[in-house]
Formats: structure tokens, sequence, C-alpha cells
């Protein structure tokens, strides 16, 4: 699968409050974004999940080039000639500038102009990429929110962009325009193939988005993750550790009739059958020679997961 972007060691370092650099005063300053190595490939959905000032935002504006950063590379389309691939990519990092007493297409019209995109059906196909094709003359200053974030959405995509890349999109939505922003975006990525980088504070919306997950701790990429990992990693199971974990594997296969285990290092075995009896089980590998020293039933949400991950209480 083609890579759309590599970062390498990237970092972004902000002065201290008060800082004056003709003093050239040493000082450590904050490492907002710190050594981050993130890989995004083609057709991803990668969601970005991190508490308050855990770097998402400035991440997003390295990648976007909208500052330098203090240390680090990458790559976007497998090149360094970012300049260049940028024009690739779409982006909403602040809320989009909108003219309220302008319609979505004049709107639109008003920013292809800006941006010097020449197509003559950029508008048009933006406005229906997000479902705002039927809103006509009404003002924006006239639309809800999430008719507001889609239209953001839509000049992110006047350019026809391979990879978008969007903070916090959902921001202030109703579960209703959620669902819309999802379904545009899971459309976008299915139909044309485009590539989404999101953060998000909604945690289980993002679970349900993307295909793909980097959480982000104090400026640095703490892990990365597919969804398959996810799932993996929130299944329920009975996790056991024992003293002989081949035999007590063997056993799992021949007295309880299921092969679905994994042995995991420092004779870890996690069963994901017979979750709720976790008795029975220590029982029969008991009876059988195997010194069980711990059973417990483990697997958590996948919010929870990412709140355990993240650190501390906050949200994202
Ligand atoms: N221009 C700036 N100057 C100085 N510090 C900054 C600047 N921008 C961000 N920071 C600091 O860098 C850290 C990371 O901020 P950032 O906005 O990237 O986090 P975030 O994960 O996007 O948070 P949120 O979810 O609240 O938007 C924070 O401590 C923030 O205060």
């Amino acid at each position: 699968m083609p890579t759309i972007l590599k970062t390498h060691n990237l970092t972004k370092i902000f002065p201290p409050a008060g800082f004056a650099p003709h003093k050239k005063r040493k000082s450590e300053g904050r490492h907002a974004v710190d050594h981050v190595n993130m890989t995004i490939r083609k057709g991803d959905i990668y969601g970005l999940i991190g508490r308050n000032g855990a770097g998402k935002t400035t991440l997003m504006r390295l990648i976007a080039g909208l500052m330098p950063p203090t240390e680090g590379t990458m790559t976007l389309f497998d090149s360094t000639e970012l300049e260049q691939h940028r024009r690739r990519t779409g982006c909403i990092i602040e809320a989009p500038g909108l003219y309220g007493n302008m319609s979505a297409p004049d709107n639109l019209e008003a920013h292809r102009r800006l941006l010097g995109i020449t197509s003559s059906t950029a508008v048009a196909d933006s406005l229906e990429a997000v479902g705002l094709s039927s809103t006509d003359r009404k003002k924006v200053k006239h639309f809800s929110l999430g008719m507001r974030q889609r239209l953001g959405i839509a000049m992110a995509l006047l350019g026809s962009p391979d990879f978008l890349i969007l903070d916090e999109p959902t921001n202030g939505l109703d579960p209703r325009g959620i669902a819309e922003i999802r379904a545009v975006l899971t459309q976008l990525s299915q139909e044309q193939g485009v590539t989404v980088l999101i953060s998000s504070h909604i945690l289980g919306e993002l679970s349900k988005l993307a295909t793909c997950f980097g959480i982000m701790r104090e400026g640095m990429l703490i892990d990365e993750f597919n969804r398959e990992d996810l799932e993996t990693r929130c299944q329920r199971c009975l996790k056991m550790v024992v003293d002989q974990p081949k035999k007590a594997a063997m056993l799992i296969e021949t007295l309880l009739g299921t092969d679905n285990y994994d042995i995991l290092p420092e004779n870890t075995i996690r069963l994901f059958d017979y979750v709720d009896q976790s008795g029975f089980v220590n029982r029969e590998l008991n009876q059988n020679g195997i010194l069980v020293e711990s059973i417990t039933p483990v697997g958590q949400d996948i919010e929870a997961y990412f709140m355990s991950k993240m650190g501390g209480e906050d949200r994202a």
C-alpha cells in the first residue's frame, strides 16, 4: 500500500512565555510535538487521539505546512518535495472562514478563485460530495453547525485532494451532525480513495470511522494501531497466568474443545471463550496438573481503552 505521509522525528518546540530571542537565552521550551514517527497509508482514515494539549493540532499544522518543524523530516506521497505535494492535500485546521451573507456555492466560488483552482465543476462536485447540493441560495448564516462543518469540508475538497487533514471536524455537533460527517468521510474514502487524517474529541465516533489510530500524549505518538488490533485489544477474554502454558493450551483444546486462545509472553494465555466461567476453566486446568496463578475476565469498551491509553481523566 503506497505511503501518503511518513514523519521522521518530527518535533515542534515552542519558546517558553517571555522568551526574548535577541537575548539568546538558552531555554528548554515546550515540546508540543516530540519526535513523532507517524505513517499514513493510502486509503487510511487515521484517527488522531489525545487529551487537550497533547499536540494534535500542532502536529497537523506541521504536516499541512502551516508552521515549520523545529526538528525532523517528513515525506508526502513518498516524496520530499513537500510544497509540490501539498497541492494534493486539503485541510481544515482552524474554523473555515465562511461568509454568512453568501450561499454555499458563492462561498465556494470565492474560495475557488482565491486558490486559483480552474476546474469548472469543482464547486458543484465539492457540494455534492458533502450532500449540500440542494441548499440553493440559502445564506450560510442560516445553516446549522453541521451544515457549516460540511461546507468547511467542501472547501477543503475544492482542489480534489488525495489527502484530507481535518482537525476536530465534528466539534460541537449533535449526534445527527456527527453521523452526517461520518457518512461524508466514509464515502470519500471508499468511493474516491481519499486518505484522511482526523482528530476528534468524540472517541466513540472516531472508533466507528477510523481504520487506524494514533495516540498522542505530551507531544509524543505513544502508539499506532489499526482497527483489527483495536478490536483484539478490547475483546473480552479470560486472562490467565499458568506455570506450563504449552500444556495448558493443549488442555484447552482437548478438554474445552476450543482453539480460540493465544499465548502471550510471561506464561500468559488469553482465552476468548468461557469468559464468564473462570471457576470451571480453573478447575479443569488444575485437575490436569496446571498451576493457575491468576485467572481474570478482562476486556473493555473501546472508549475506555482510548481513555486509558491517553492517560488522565480528561476527555481528548
Ligand atoms: N503557538 C503556540 N505557542 C506556544 N505554545 C503553543 C502554541 N500552540 C500550541 N501550544 C502549546 O502546545 C501544546 C500542544 O497544543 P495543541 O493545540 O497542539 O494540542 P491539542 O492536542 O491539539 O489540544 P486540543 O485538543 O486542546 O486542541 C499545548 O501545551 C499548547 O499550549
